[in-house]
């Protein structure tokens, strides 16, 4: 699915409302009822008091239509606009007229107002700011954003969580609402998923303002977020007349002393991705806890005994996954250096090669092209240098993945692939997976991919929703804390099942209840 940009989706609105011949009153009256009909079925006329906060834009239009709707159907409401411009919009001022006919006087906020009491099982509907947003509110503005999330109260923000913006960092951690529930129109946006930003938004759902779906699905865009459906296209199936050089052969270059356990890991999720054959290259000292925990591994040693010292095989791996518990020793880094400047086979780098990497200067153009770089964020920072904001970051990984002709995959919650000027928004995985070697498993799972055939990027994209998903379906049985790296493991070959697994709707589930 793909993320738009705020100009991308104020010129979708235009084209959907000259194309369907509605005016954008119309357009608002569709949204508001969408926001309507989501509340009213889970309240069914409760009479919890719904507070309801509108600016002066077409967020806040949004917010009015829903207040004439919620009072037509008996709702206890209190409207409160948030007067923090004179520029009101015009869909604001004709719904602001429709609900004073309707005999509801909103209470105005201004700078030196007081804010209204709200008790924490009220409901509130924060329709201050939408994807408009283009400085920091006042600080008035800012205390009562302060006021609303200290109220402990459900709030349910319309489209965007008001202090939020599209393209931008939130200028302090009490800058935005704390949205409960986010119900955004048509698209998802960017910042839902950025670690600076997500916070804001703790759960959130598309609804369907019926946006020309042509226009929107030919436009190109910055970000896609991937899930099962934009996996599924990239899967390769099995083979009936397939034999193990089908599929690729994985080398794992990693490992030092104490360290041996990353590089069976990895070797394990190679091979469970589906990689044909994996060999292990290690220091002597893994040669025997290899051998013996994962007898499916061929293991070749370095000529040292407790760490890498000269990458030197006979073998003929179409990819080697390189990094994982391999320690930064000048003896490592030298050797790397050395491998490197004679290699042309794909590489994915991960853990202390990327620091090696970061630490030396002139070794990243000796990386081959396409190679995929998985730093977590800590590795990240040693590669770029300190960024301002996660939209800086973003920024600056884009650059540096044209630069290098490179693939970086962001880890984190919400792994982001980057390539060139194009960012892949993971949506599996769970906070389970904070937890030693996972990591590590999923540079295995990309080089198996990466072993199988497939193209580097599809190897990132598909390696990190696979290993999320495992975590999803493992931490089922496991609960967060005890999900550990094994537990992924254990649960890749249902993550592939799983792709293939048809939601039942509801309705057809109750059909067959009956
Ligand atoms: N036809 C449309 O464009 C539709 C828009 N919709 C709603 O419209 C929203 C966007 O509306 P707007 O473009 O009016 O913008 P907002 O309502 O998000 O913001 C209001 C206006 O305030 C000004 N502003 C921005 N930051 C400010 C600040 N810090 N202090 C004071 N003023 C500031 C800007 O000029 C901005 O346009 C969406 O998020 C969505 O909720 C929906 O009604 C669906 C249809
Ligand atoms: N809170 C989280 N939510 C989802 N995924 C997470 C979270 N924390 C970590 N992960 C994932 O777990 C993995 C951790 O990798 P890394 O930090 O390299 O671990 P290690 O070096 O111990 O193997 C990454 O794939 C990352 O995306
Ligand atoms: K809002």
């Amino acid at each position: 699915m793909k993320i738009f940009s705020g100009k991308q989706i104020y010129d979708a609105d235009k084209f959907t409302i000259e194309k369907q011949q509605i005016t954008s009153e119309q357009l608002m009256e569709r949204a508001a009822i969408q926001i309507f009909n989501w509340i009213h079925s889970r309240l069914q006329g409760a009479q919890i008091k719904i507070h309801l906060f509108c600016g002066i834009g077409n967020n806040g239009g949004d917010g009015l239509v829903l207040a004439r709707h919620l009072n037509e159907h008996g709702y206890n409401i209190d409207v409160h606009i948030v007067n923090y411009s004179d520029s009101r919009s015009e869909d604001f001022l004709i719904n602001l007229d429709r609900l004073k006919e309707k005999g509801i006087w909103p209470n105005f906020l201004n700078e030196d107002a007081t804010f209204p009491a709200i008790a924490q099982e009220d409901v509130v509907v924060d329709a201050i700011f939408g994807i408009g947003l283009n400085r920091a509110p006042d600080d008035w503005v800012q205390n009562l954003i302060v006021h609303l999330n200290n109220s402990q109260a459900f709030i349910l923000a319309i489209d965007m969580p008001s202090g939020v913006f599209m393209q931008d960092m939130v200028p302090s951690s009490e800058g935005a609402i704390r949205a409960n529930y986010v119900l955004t129109f048509q698209v998802p946006k960017l910042a839902f998923f950025l670690p600076q930003t997500g916070v804001f938004v703790e759960q959130w759902e598309i609804l369907d303002i019926g946006l020309d779906w042509e226009f929107l699905q030919g436009m190109e865009t910055d970000y896609e977020l991937i899930g099962k459906n934009e996996v599924l296209a990239m899967y390769r199936p099995r083979e009936k007349y397939s034999h193990k050089g089908t599929y690729g052969h994985a080398l794992i270059v990693g490992g030092s002393y104490g360290k041996i356990g990353a590089v069976t890991l990895a070797c394990k999720g190679s091979l469970l991705v589906g990689s044909g054959l994996v060999t292990a290259f290690v220091p002597k000292c893994g040669y025997l806890p290899l051998q013996s925990s994962f007898p499916e591994a061929m293991v070749l040693t370095d000529s040292a005994e407790e760490k890498i010292s000269n990458i030197d095989f006979s073998i003929s791996p179409n990819v080697i996954g390189m990094g994982v518990g391999i320690g930064t020793h000048p003896t490592t880094a030298q050797a790397l250096s050395n491998f490197l400047d004679n290699n042309t086979i794909p590489l994915v780098l991960d853990a202390d090669a990327l620091n090696i990497l970061s630490e030396t200067p002139g070794l990243l153009d000796k990386m081959p092209a396409q190679s995929v770089l998985t730093p977590h964020p800590k590795e990240l920072e040693r590669l770029l240098g300190k960024w301002e904001n996660d939209f800086d970051k973003l920024r600056k990984v884009k650059e540096f993945s044209q630069k290098y002709d490179c693939i970086v995959v962001i880890k984190g919650a919400h792994t982001i692939t980057v390539y060139g000027n194009r960012g892949y928004v993971n949506t599996s995985g769970n906070p389970g997976m904070a937890t030693g070697g996972s990591g590590d498993v999923l540079t295995g799972i990309i080089t198996g991919l990466r072993a199988q055939g497939y193209s580097a990027l599809h190897a990132a994209i598909f390696g990190v929703y696979l290993h999320g998903r495992a975590a999803d379906i493992a931490v089922g049985e496991t609960g967060f804390q005890a999900l550990i790296a094994s537990s992924i493991l254990d649960h890749i070959g249902k993550s592939y099942l799983d792709l293939f697994k048809v939601v039942e709707p509801e309705d057809a589930k109750e059909e067959k209840g009956k």
